[in-house]
């Protein structure tokens, strides 16, 4: 996967080639390439906000310097090749799941437009949308000062599931939410730590119990934490042992 970021803050995605990633991208399963948006300005100032219109607060980051970019980083898509997934974090953008981040695995081409301020000219993605997918998405709701902590969430998410990426590819199959659940409590050792001991059915070697209790703290931490995540599972999805719980 090649995968190419904008921003004014290039360091800010120096983390992205860093641990399992960095080795990701040292093997050659996935491509990185940060650009400087301040490359494509053509002023003394490499200015790329202005005031925005209508007046408000903040500053809005400029068309032009942002469709020069993306031209640039885009370049000309050979005919018959998709052209990349633009992919714009937002405040305001759809909320970024783990079933995006498995549609977003499935890509050869990555393209991320890191905003700041008070985000991009809308004509700017109104734009990009006429010639390649564009997805405004959000990682949460709550409010960050630009797209790069996104970016590094979304990469980091999407790039554990590429094949070659995790050590151990079942870790993948098993996340949380892959069963529409978050996961229970995990343990390690040693048996016992500052009096507090490791649940015994984990030391049984019983595998089923083992299954079934792990199950069931699943359930419970999911009706406590994210009971919206319970009530969209499909009604198949619970067994008669999950509703006795
Ligand atoms: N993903 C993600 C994000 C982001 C995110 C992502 C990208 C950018 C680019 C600029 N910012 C700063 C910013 C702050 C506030 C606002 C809202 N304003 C809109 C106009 O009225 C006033 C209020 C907009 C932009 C960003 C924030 N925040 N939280 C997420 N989950």
């Amino acid at each position: 996967m090649r995968i190419d970021v904008v921003t004014i803050f290039p360091g800010y995605l120096a983390p992205l080639r860093e641990a399992l990633l960095g080795r990701a991208i040292d093997a050659g399963l996935i491509s990185v390439a940060v650009h400087d948006l301040r490359t494509w300005t053509h002023d003394v100032h490499q200015a790329v906000d202005d005031a925005p219109y209508g007046g408000g607060p903040g500053m809005v980051m400029r068309p032009q310097v942002w469709g020069e970019a993306l031209d640039a980083v885009v370049g000309d898509v050979p005919s018959g090749e998709a052209p990349p997934r633009l992919i714009v974090p937002t405040p305001a953008g759809r909320p970024f799941t783990q079933a995006m981040a498995h549609e977003y695995a499935a890509e050869s081409r990555l393209v991320f437009a890191c905003g700041r301020y008070e985000g991009i000219d809308q004509r700017v993605i109104d734009d990009a949308a006429t010639w390649m997918p564009v997805d405004e998405v959000s990682i949460g709701d709550y409010v960050l000062v630009g797209g790069e902590v996104a970016v590094l969430a979304i990469v980091e998410a999407v790039a554990r599931l590429l094949p070659g990426v995790l050590g151990n590819p079942a870790s993948a199959e098993q996340d949380s939410f892959s069963d529409g659940l978050l996961e229970g409590p995990a343990y390690t050792r040693p048996e016992t730590w500052r009096g507090r001991a490791v649940p015994d059915v984990l030391r049984s070697g019983n595998h089923g119990a083992i299954a079934r209790w792990r199950r069931d703290r699943a359930l419970e931490r999911t009706a406590a934490r994210r009971p919206d995540l319970l009530a969209a599972l499909p009604p198949t999805a619970l067994d008669r042992a999950d509703r006795a719980l």
